[in-house]
């Protein structure tokens, strides 16, 4: 990566925080890196907390400086984009699960790019994993720097089923069985083979002898408010079998994309 690459993040919620933490931990320098936010004082306050607070400027700031933006804002906020006028040139990696690349493209230019990515833990703890849609030789790159695995895609549809298999791990915090647990993944990984590729990277990241607190606090920071985590962890709760929990995961992101899509054809 070029050296004097300037690195945007539009949202500085768990996810966009913990992106700009592996950042500094992994030797991107903070005057290469630009946090914008809508201004609540929780997030000041863990930014602050972070030694992230140098990093956050206005928006019109980021915009005109960085090289490459991260939007890690909630998919359901995605409209807040339509004009905040992105430069052209700008490469733009959208986080937001759900959005359609076609639709992004229209909305904050043709250099946008899709990416999903694991929770918070698993990237801060060097074992993150990612998919971007379609590739590119920058955020490739990029993943390298951040120590995140990048994982192949079939297409653009499996975005959805990555986004439910990276939920994986808090669905397993929820379950005491780990035979039912791995047959579940057999019955479904026929559609889905990245759900097997992803319970076998679940295994591994899986936090040993969590309280039941740590659980809930793990899985919160990895839920977007009505997202696919809440809709996995709901199926579950309510006492559906893994394999139902993670289609309805799935079910939701694609439910994200077209209630997105009808908005916008208004
Ligand atoms: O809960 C969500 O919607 C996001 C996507 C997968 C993990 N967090």
């Amino acid at each position: 990566m070029e050296q004097a690459y300037k690195i945007g993040i539009i949202g500085c919620g768990h996810l966009g925080q913990a992106l700009a933490q592996a950042c500094l931990n992994n030797g991107i320098p903070k005057d290469r890196l630009l946090l914008s936010y809508r201004g609540s004082a929780e997030t000041r306050g863990r930014l602050a907390e972070k030694g992230l607070l140098d990093c956050a400027v206005p928006n019109e700031r980021l915009l005109s400086q960085a090289d490459v933006i991260f939007i890690t804002i909630k998919p359901q906020d995605f409209a807040t984009l339509k004009d905040i006028g992105i430069p052209a040139k700008t490469t733009v990696v959208s986080l937001m699960a759900g959005i359609p690349l076609e639709l992004l493209r229209e909305v904050v230019g043709k250099n946008a790019l899709r990416m999903m990515i694991s929770g918070p833990d698993a990237i801060l703890s060097g074992h993150g994993v990612a998919v971007v849609y379609p590739g590119n030789a920058f955020v490739e790159q990029f993943l390298k720097v951040i120590r995140v695995r990048q994982l192949q895609l079939s297409g653009e549809d499996e975005l959805n089923v990555f986004t439910a298999g990276v939920c994986i791990p808090p669905a397993l915090l929820q379950l005491d069985d780990p035979a039912k647990s791995a047959e579940a993944i057999k019955r479904l990984s026929g559609d889905y083979p990245m759900m097997a590729t992803l319970y076998e990277w679940s295994l591994g990241v899986l936090p040993q002898s969590l309280t039941g607190e740590e659980k809930e606090v793990y899985i919160k920071r990895m839920a977007t408010k009505g997202g696919i985590t809440e809709a996995v962890i709901n199926s579950l709760k309510a006492g559906a079998p893994l394999d139902t929990a993670l289609k309805n995961g799935v079910a939701r992101a694609e439910e994200i994309s077209k209630s997105t899509l009808e908005a916008f054809k208004k």
